[in-house]
C-alpha cells in the first residue's frame, strides 16, 4: 500500500476558513477566552461553523470527491501500522471507523483494505443517551439510515466489545491543529472517547484542518488528522 495520494488544491469558500481570519461571526478567535460551559459563545460559533462546513462539503464536485476518496485510501497502510503498534500482541489489530453519509469523508476503501488484511473493523450504532454500540464491519454488512442519527448504520451484524479497539477513526466536520474536534452535534463521540487512552484520528478533508475550532469543556481532543494528503499529528502544545 504505497501512499500516492491525489492532492486536491485547497479551495476558499466564504464563511469557512483554513485559518482564523475568515471564520463565521461568533467563531472563536486567537486571544478569545478559553471556551467552557454550556451554550453561549462556543455553542453559537459551533453552529455557524457546522453549517458553513456542511454547505462546503455538499458543493464538492463528483470528480474531486472521487480523488479525495482515493487519497484517504492511500494512507490505509499507515493507519493499520499505527493500530498494530497500539495492539497487544497475540490478536489482530482492531480499528473503529464509520459508515459515511453522502457528503462525509469516505473511509470505506481503507476499511476494505484493513478487513482484507485480516484486521478487525468496527462501525458505530447510535443508541439513546448519546451512547454508541459497535458492530463488526464486513463489506457484506447490511446498512440502513439510522433511527437516531441521519447516517448509515448497521442492521444486524456481529456486536463487538469496544474495549478491544486499538485506534478510533472519528467522523468530524473539522479538527483544530490542537486536536479540538467539531462533530455533527449529537455528542456521541465525546461520551465514547471520554476517559479512553486509545489513539484517535479525525477523517477530514484537507481544508477542514483549521487553526482554531471552538470548543466546550467536554470536547474530545484527537491525536491526528487523516486527510487525502496524509496523516498529520495534532498537538495541544
Ligand atoms: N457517518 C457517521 N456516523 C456516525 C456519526 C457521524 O458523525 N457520522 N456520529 C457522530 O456522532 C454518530 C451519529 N450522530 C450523528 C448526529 C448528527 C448527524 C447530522 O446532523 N448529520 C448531518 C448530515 C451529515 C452529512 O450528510 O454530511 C445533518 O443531518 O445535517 C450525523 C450523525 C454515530 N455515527
Ligand atoms: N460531557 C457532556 N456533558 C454535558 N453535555 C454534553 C456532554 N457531551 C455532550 N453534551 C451535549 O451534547 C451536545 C452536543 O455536543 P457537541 O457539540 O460537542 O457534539 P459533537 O461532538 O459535535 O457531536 P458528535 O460526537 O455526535 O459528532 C452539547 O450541546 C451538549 O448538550
Amino acid at each position: 500500500m504505497q501512499p500516492t495520494p491525489e492532492s486536491p488544491a485547497p479551495q476558499h469558500v466564504p464563511g469557512v476558513a483554513t485559518g482564523a481570519s475568515s471564520l463565521p461571526d461568533g467563531a472563536a478567535r486567537p486571544g478569545a477566552p478559553a471556551a467552557s460551559g454550556v451554550g453561549g459563545e462556543p455553542g453559537a460559533a459551533k453552529a455557524a461553523l457546522r453549517s458553513a462546513l456542511r454547505a462546503r462539503r455538499r458543493a464538492v464536485e463528483p470528480g474531486q470527491r472521487e480523488a479525495e476518496r482515493r487519497g484517504w485510501a492511500a494512507w490505509a497502510g499507515q493507519l493499520a501500522a499505527w493500530a498494530l503498534a497500539a495492539a497487544p500482541p497475540g490478536r489482530p489489530a482492531c480499528l473503529a471507523a464509520y459508515l459515511p453519509a453522502a457528503s462525509e469523508p469516505d473511509p470505506t476503501a481503507a476499511m476494505a483494505q484493513w478487513h482484507a488484511a485480516g484486521l478487525n473493523v468496527l462501525v458505530p450504532l447510535s443508541l439513546p443517551g448519546r451512547r454508541l454500540a459497535w458492530v463488526r464491519w464486513t463489506p457484506e454488512l447490511r446498512v440502513a439510515r439510522g433511527a437516531l442519527a441521519p447516517v448509515p448504520e448497521p442492521v444486524g451484524g456481529e456486536p463487538a466489545d469496544p474495549a478491544g479497539i486499538d485506534l478510533v477513526v472519528v467522523p468530524a466536520l473539522a479538527v483544530g491543529t490542537d486536536g479540538t474536534r467539531l462533530g455533527q452535534g449529537g455528542g456521541f463521540y465525546d461520551s465514547f472517547l471520554a476517559g479512553r487512552a486509545t489513539p484517535t484520528v479525525a477523517c477530514v478533508r484537507s481544508d477542514e484542518v483549521l487553526d482554531i475550532v471552538p470548543s466546550e469543556a467536554w470536547d474530545a481532543r484527537l491525536d491526528a488528522a487523516w486527510t487525502p494528503e496524509g496523516l498529520r499529528r495534532l498537538s495541544a502544545v
